[in-house]
């Protein structure tokens, strides 16, 4: 067959993502059906290929190559860029005869390629340069264990520190391909020089937790092995289907959106007023027909001079229970929010429930209990978690969600019947059957107060309307707000305010 294609992963479509089991099931089946050093070739001159293409001025190429099957594949691209005339210097920590079968032999045709090989670090590595990472991919455990471990991370820093452009062979070495945890650690962050080439499948470590910094742009070869969607751990979320407007529509065809949050001064001297706004105006820019908002400050504010279309209710005059309405509850609610829980839990059709509220249920068997039989009785609910929110629902730590986010946001979707949201880098939203998405877009920009809120509000948004899916809803919610961090102006402070207000028609 003709060399299988190597894509540029962008989020125009669904990417199935494969955990480490699911991969190793279909090279193990690739490889009985093909012919021997089948794979690894195809491995090798896709590797080969892409760096060509990434450095065609390079006068150093500096292929680091590990003693597994990984090395292999750094081996063989080796081969071939020596033979296309590129400038190849390698390293490789493993020995012939301790070498997997494929890994030898691309080791020998290495050498008869007349690649050179080094145990050092090539001097007067430049910009234009690569360093191609093959030290370890999906064998490659936790740290300490391999007496090889220290020399790695060696090389690792030293790939790292050059100004080179750096390409990781079907992972960053150390990254766990499937939680994206990083056991090895680069000393900088070099996103803009940093690329990853897939194989076989792309797996889903590449792209929450530590993945996105440390794999940069991802590109994928499927090494002509076709893989079942069917048995993907997750599903890479992708721009969703316009939502333009019928000229016949009106602001009913939109939904309304009831925010309640925002405990006030006179509770406990913390007014959190503003949390509550944040998400309302989020939700009326992105496009709710009406948005009222249900403040827990004993009805100190009743208007919001700014952003004067938000209708301000006592939490009575609210009809949390009307068709196509949508309660965002728990954005500064503080303790407060406890009070008008049990209410909003039993009435609101569609729920989104964030912050405090989260904090309210975590510690509140009643209220737990209240919101998991919501699915029972068809109300659909959308939860928010930050991974220390996230933790406290699930009684364990946020260094145990992080560790394992995927599990994580299924776990907590399972018990509470809902719609999860997993918020960080590479945001997982699960439910039920339902294959997990983990959203590509949004950026550290977001790392500022406020921005949780203002999701809240977009996902109610896009819940309010009659007919509204929650998983789908909350998709394009996360999807979208990172998409505004994406897109944000060079030099223009991010502030959570005005990503509310860019939520318009995203
Ligand atoms: N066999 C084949 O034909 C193919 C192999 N492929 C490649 O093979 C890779 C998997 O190969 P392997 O299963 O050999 O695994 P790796 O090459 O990822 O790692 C295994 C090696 O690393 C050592 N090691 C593991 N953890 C370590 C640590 N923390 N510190 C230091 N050393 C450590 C192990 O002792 C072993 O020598 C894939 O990621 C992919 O790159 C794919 O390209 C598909 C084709
Ligand atoms: N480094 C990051 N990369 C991508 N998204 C981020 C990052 N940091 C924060 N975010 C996003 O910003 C939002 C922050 O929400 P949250 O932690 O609830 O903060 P707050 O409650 O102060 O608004 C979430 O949507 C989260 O996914
Ligand atoms: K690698």
């Amino acid at each position: 067959m003709s060399e299988p294609p190597t894509l540029r992963i962008v989020f125009d479509r669904p990417h199935a993502l494969f955990d480490i089991a699911t991969t190793r099931d279909m090279e193990a089946a690739a490889l009985a059906a093909l012919p021997p050093f089948t794979l690894m070739q195809r491995a090798g001159g896709a590797v080969a290929a892409l760096a060509r293409a990434l450095a065609p001025h390079a006068r150093t190429m500096w292929v680091v190559c590990g003693g597994g099957n990984n090395g292999g594949d750094g081996l063989e691209a080796a081969a071939r860029l020596r033979a296309w005339g590129m400038p190849v210097t390698a390293t490789w920590l493993g020995h012939p005869d301790q070498a997997p079968a494929d890994a030898r032999a691309a080791w020998r045709r290495a050498v008869d390629a007349g690649v050179v090989f080094t145990d050092g670090i090539p001097a007067g590595l430049g910009a234009d340069d690569l360093c191609i990472d093959a030290l370890l991919g999906i064998g490659g455990g936790k740290p300490g264990r391999h007496p090889a471990a220290q020399r790695m991370q060696a090389l690792l820093d030293a790939m790292h520190a050059s100004p080179a452009a750096i390409l990781c062979v079907d992972l960053p070495s150390g990254l766990d391909a499937d939680t994206g945890v990083r056991h090895m650690r680069p000393q900088a962050l070099h996103a803009d020089r940093l690329h990853t080439l897939s194989l076989l499948t792309l797996k889903s470590g590449l792209f929450t937790g530590d993945g996105r910094d440390a794999a940069g742009q991802v590109w994928c070869n499927t090494l002509g092995v076709e893989a079942d969607a069917a048995r993907a751990c997750a599903v890479l979320g992708h721009r969703p289907a316009s939502t333009a407007r019928a000229h016949a529509s009106h602001k009913g065809s939109y939904g309304d959106v009831c925010v309640v949050g925002g405990e006030g001064m006179q509770q406990r001297g913390m007014g959190m007023s503003g949390a509550a706004l944040l998400a309302a105006r989020a939700a009326l820019h992105a496009g709710a027909g009406r948005v009222f908002v249900g403040l827990l400050d004993g009805g100190a504010l009743a208007v919001d001079a700014v952003q004067p279309e938000l209708m301000f209710r006592a939490i009575d005059a609210l009809d949390f229970a009307a068709t196509a309405t949508a309660t965002v509850c728990g954005c500064g609610g503080g303790h407060a929010v406890a009070g008008v829980l049990p209410q909003v839990l039993a009435a609101s059709g569609r729920l989104v429930l964030d912050a405090d509220a989260l904090n309210a249920i975590a510690q509140d068997d009643g209220l737990r209990h209240a919101l998991a039989s919501r699915g029972a009785r068809g109300q659909a609910t959308v939860i928010t978690p930050h991974p220390l929110e996230a933790a406290r629902l699930l009684r364990t730590t946020a260094a145990d969600v992080q560790s394992q986010r995927l599990h994580a946001a299924a776990a907590l979707a399972r018990e509470l019947q809902a719609v999860v949201v997993l918020k960080g880098s590479g945001t997982v939203i699960a439910h039920g059957d339902r294959s997990p998405v983990i959203n590509p877009t949004g950026n550290a920009l977001l790392a500022t107060a406020g921005t949780g809120d203002v999701l809240a509000g977009m996902v109610g948004a896009r819940l309010a309307p009659q007919g509204a899916d929650a998983f789908d809803a909350a998709c394009a919610a996360v999807y979208a707000h990172g998409l505004r961090a994406d897109a944000w102006p060079a030099g223009r402070p991010l502030t959570a305010g005005r990503l509310a207000n860019a939520a318009s028609g995203a």
